[in-house]
C-alpha cells in the first residue's frame, strides 16, 4: 500500500501525533494552504481558516476533507459531493467551550453592572449544541430563558410544548440577547443579517447582545450605532479587519476564541481523526492520548458576599474572556487587527469545566449548582 499524504491545518493541536500513524503529516497556517500544497495530498484536514472550494482542491488528489471545527461556512459542501470528495466536520466539539464562553461573561457583566442574573431574561437564537447548553447551563443557574429555532421546531414541534420557544422579535426584547445560529445565506431561515438595521431599531439601552457564532448574522454598521448596556463580540465579519467602530462599542471584544478550550480543539482532531481511521479502514491509535496534559490544579476560592459573585470568581478562574480582550486591545486600530490572529494562534491553553476541581468550604448548595454545571468539588 502506498503512502498517503495528509495537510493539515498547523492549529489543529497533536496533529502530528493524532495522524502521523495514517501517513506523512504536512503542517501549514491554514490560511497559507493554496493548491499547489495539495497535488499529491490524499487528505486535508482543515480548521475556520482555510477556504474549501474548487479553487483550492481543482486537479489535486484529495479525496478526503475533515473539519475540526463546526462552522460550515468556508466549505464549498456542494463541490466536494459532485466531485465526489468525503467531508466530515467535528460538530459539538467546542459546543461546551462557547457555552462557558457566554456563561462566564453573563456573569460578568452581572457583576460589573450590578444586577441579579435571576431576575434576566436570556433570549437565546439558535439551539444547536452551542445553544442547547448554553440554555441547559442558565437553567441550573436559575436565568429565564427564551428560545428560538425556527429549523428546529418545524423538525420538531412538540417543542413548543415544553421549552420556552417563541418568535424572534419576542426574543429580541430580552435583557440578553445571544445568537449561535450558523451563518447562511439561502434555505427557507438564512440567518445573514437575521438581526438586520430595522430589528436594531427596537433594541433598548437597557439591553445586551452576544455575538459568538458568526459575523453578518448581526448587522454590523446597524449594531455600532445601537445603543446598548453592553455589546459582547468574539465573530465578526472580515477577521481580522473588523470594522472599528463596532470595537469601539464591544464590552468585551475576543478574536474569535470563544471555541477555543484545549478540551473542544482535541475533539475536533479526535473526531475527524476516527472519521478518517473509518474511512480508510484503519484500527485507530489510541496513544497520542498520552500526550495530553494532565487536569489542571484545583481552584481555590475565597468566600464572597454571595452565590453570583462566588460563581463569577470561579468561572474567571477557568478561563477569563477579559484577558482575552486585553490581549488585543489598543487605542490604535492597526495594532488590533495585527494582535488579532496571532493572539489565536498562540492562544494559551485553558480547560474546559468538566476537567476543573473546585476546593470549597462546606457550601452544600453551591456544590450542588457546580456539580450539575460539570465541576468536581472537593
Ligand atoms: N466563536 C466560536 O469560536 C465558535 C462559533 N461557532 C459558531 O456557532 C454556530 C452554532 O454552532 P453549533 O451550535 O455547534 O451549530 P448547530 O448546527 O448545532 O446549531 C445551530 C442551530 O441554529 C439553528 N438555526 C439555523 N437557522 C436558524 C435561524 N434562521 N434562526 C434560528 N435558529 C436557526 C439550527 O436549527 C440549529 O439548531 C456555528 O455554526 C458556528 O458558526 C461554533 C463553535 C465555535
Ligand atoms: O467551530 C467553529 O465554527 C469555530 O468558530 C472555531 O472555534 C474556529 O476555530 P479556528 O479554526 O478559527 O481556530
Amino acid at each position: 500500500m502506498t503512502k498517503k499524504t495528509l495537510v493539515i491545518d498547523d492549529a489543529v493541536p497533536y496533529a502530528k501525533e493524532i495522524f502521523s500513524h495514517l501517513g506523512e503529516v504536512i503542517t501549514l497556517p491554514g490560511r497559507d494552504i493554496c493548491n499547489h500544497h495539495l497535488l499529491n495530498a490524499d487528505a486535508l484536514i482543515v480548521r475556520s481558516r482555510t477556504q474549501v472550494n474548487e479553487s483550492l482542491l481543482k486537479n489535486t488528489a484529495v479525496k478526503y476533507v475533515g473539519s475540526t471545527v463546526v462552522g460550515l461556512d468556508h466549505i464549498d459542501q456542494h463541490y466536494l459531493s459532485t466531485e465526489g470528495i468525503t467531508f466530515y466536520s467535528a460538530q459539538g466539539c467546542n459546543a461546551n467551550s462557547v457555552a462557558e464562553y457566554v456563561i462566564t461573561i453573563l456573569f460578568q457583566l452581572a457583576e460589573h453592572f450590578g444586577f441579579d442574573l435571576s431576575r434576566k431574561t436570556l433570549a437565546i437564537i439558535g439551539v444547536g449544541n452551542v445553544g442547547s447548553r448554553v440554555y441547559s447551563k442558565a437553567k441550573i443557574l436559575g436565568i429565564e430563558c427564551l428560545l428560538n429555532d425556527p429549523p428546529k421546531i418545524e423538525a420538531n414541534p412538540d417543542l413548543l410544548l415544553n421549552e420556552p420557544y417563541t418568535d424572534l422579535d419576542t426574543c429580541l426584547k430580552a435583557d440578553i440577547i445571544t445568537v449561535h445560529t450558523p451563518l447562511t445565506s439561502n434555505g427557507k431561515h438564512p440567518t445573514l443579517d437575521l438581526i438586520s438595521a430595522e430589528k436594531l431599531k427596537r433594541v433598548e439601552p437597557h439591553q445586551i447582545i452576544i455575538n459568538a457564532a458568526r459575523g453578518g448574522i448581526i448587522n454590523e454598521a446597524a449594531w455600532s450605532k445601537t445603543k446598548t448596556l453592553a455589546n459582547i463580540i468574539d465573530c465578526w465579519e472580515n477577521e481580522p479587519y473588523i470594522d472599528k467602530a463596532l470595537y469601539d462599542t464591544a464590552f468585551i471584544a475576543t478574536p474569535h476564541i470563544a471555541g477555543h478550550s484545549l478540551d473542544a480543539k482535541v475533539a475536533g482532531s479526535s473526531m475527524v481523526y476516527g472519521n478518517l481511521c473509518k474511512h480508510w479502514q484503519i484500527t485507530p491509535d489510541k496513544s497520542w492520548q498520552k500526550a495530553l496534559p494532565k487536569s489542571p490544579e484545583p481552584i481555590e476560592i475565597q468566600n464572597l458576599a454571595n452565590k453570583q459573585a462566588t460563581l463569577c470568581q470561579i468561572f474567571s478562574k477557568t478561563h477569563n474572556p477579559q484577558a482575552d480582550d486585553l490581549a488585543i486591545r489598543s487605542e490604535n486600530h492597526d495594532e488590533v487587527e495585527k494582535k488579532y490572529e496571532k493572539f489565536r494562534r498562540n492562544f494559551p491553553v485553558y480547560r474546559e469545566w468538566q476537567q476543573q476541581k473546585v476546593l470549597l468550604p462546606s457550601d452544600k448548595n453551591l456544590c450542588n449548582t457546580l456539580l450539575s454545571l460539570g465541576f468536581r468539588c472537593h
